[in-house]
């Protein structure tokens, strides 16, 4: 048994495991814990303008669905409050473009159009205090999110039985939300419990967020995990020491079809072949009922350099191409659960989605 069977749901003090805040409004400028950097540096970057957001939301400083849509929002606070300050209420239409700049950061993660909608919505309705309206929408967003993933946290941990293994894939922890996590929040709510054994993470090639981010993150919280490599996966299942496979969205269709960080749809058939469960953890910001199923789904492709090189040494021969898709479908079928904070909908179909998210 390892050290995690030692700790109890008496030592589960909520802020203690939200003591990573990728996102900090200072009042005037929106500083973001620089991912890049990670974990052997960390370094705030003070974004003072909405397109700072944007480039830092598509550079990746800042990542993460819910952490994205957040940053999208404090945004539009910016933005606003700089056509404010030069055009007063007239400043309203020409917040638009901003937005969409926003908007264009990154195309997967349902969670960017989904808060500027808010923020739009929050336009739609301005009175003479419409920044403030603004400032106040965006604390709600982050107050939200956070409330959500506690939530998701029981519900997710609920379904585990005590002394399992899990592998969790990429990062869903505090680092890519509000706090707490997502998938990360069950693993840290079922350790805590007592469910969870054993934590292994995937270092998630090839930005690393498992080996970078995730296992740093546990190791903050003092809950043991061990890093596998990706390709070790499909082994480490069939050796029976993983129950579950516990992994984010970046948007979940109307059917159940779930985009995640690549590698997610091979863990999904590898856990299907070997009897271990599959549960999706996200809060209803990434539920895109419109989206009908996964291969509507706009899939990120990134610069192949991320592949060819590490840490801006070139790792492969000249010449030589790489195709770098950042993100995969998981179809519903492989999904055992799908946990929010609004429920959980369990071998998720259209139908069953429909119950939930109506
Ligand atoms: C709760 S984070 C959801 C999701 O976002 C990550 O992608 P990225 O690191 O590229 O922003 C990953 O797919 C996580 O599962």
């Amino acid at each position: 048994m390892t050290d995690n069977a030692r700790m109890k749901t008496s030592d589960f003090d909520f802020d203690r495991y939200d003591h990573v805040r990728p996102i900090r409004w200072t009042g005037d400028v929106l500083e973001l814990l620089d991912q890049r950097k990670l974990p052997f540096a960390v370094d705030y970057a003070r974004c003072a303008t909405c397109d700072a957001v944007a480039a830092a939301i598509h550079s990746l400083t800042v990542r993460g669905a819910p952490a994205i849509g957040i940053a999208a929002a404090w945004g539009v606070v910016l933005a606003a409050r700089s056509l404010h300050a030069a055009n007063g209420l007239a400043a309203l239409p020409l917040l638009e473009p901003a937005l969409q700049r926003l908007n264009a950061a990154r195309p997967t993660a349902v969670n960017l159009a989904w808060a500027l909608a808010r923020m739009r919505g929050v336009l739609a309705h301005a009175g003479a205090d419409w920044c403030e309206a603004l400032e106040q929408e965006a604390h709600a967003i982050e107050r939200e999110d956070l409330a959500a993933n506690r939530h998701m946290g029981a519900l997710g941990a609920a379904l585990i039985a005590a002394g399992s293994g899990v592998l969790t894939h990429c990062n869903t922890g505090s680092l890519a939300t509000a706090g707490f996590g997502t998938a990360l929040g069950v693993i840290r709510a079922g350790v805590a419990q007592g469910a969870i054994a054993q934590v292994f993470a995937g270092e998630t090639r090839p930005w690393n967020q498992g080996a970078r981010l995730t296992v740093w993150e546990l190791q903050q919280d003092g809950i043991d995990a061990t890093l596998i490599a990706d390709s070790a996966a499909a082994h480490l299942m069939k050796t029976g020491q993983v129950q579950w496979v516990i992994v984010g969205a970046d948007r979940i269709c109307a059917n159940g079809d779930a985009a995640n960080k690549i590698g997610t749809y091979q863990l999904a058939i590898a856990a299907r072949h070997h009897g271990v469960k599959f549960m999706v953890v996200a809060p209803s910001s990434t539920v895109d009922m419109a989206t009908a199923s996964g291969e509507l789904i706009e899939i990120e492709e990134r610069d192949p350099a991320e592949l060819l090189a590490f840490r801006g040494k070139r790792v492969v021969a000249e010449g030589v191409r790489a195709w770098n898709p950042v993100f995969d479908v998981t179809p519903h079928d492989l999904i055992d659960a799908i946990v929010t904070e609004k429920g959980v909908v369990e071998r998720p179909d259209a139908q069953r989605m429909r119950a939930l998210f109506g």
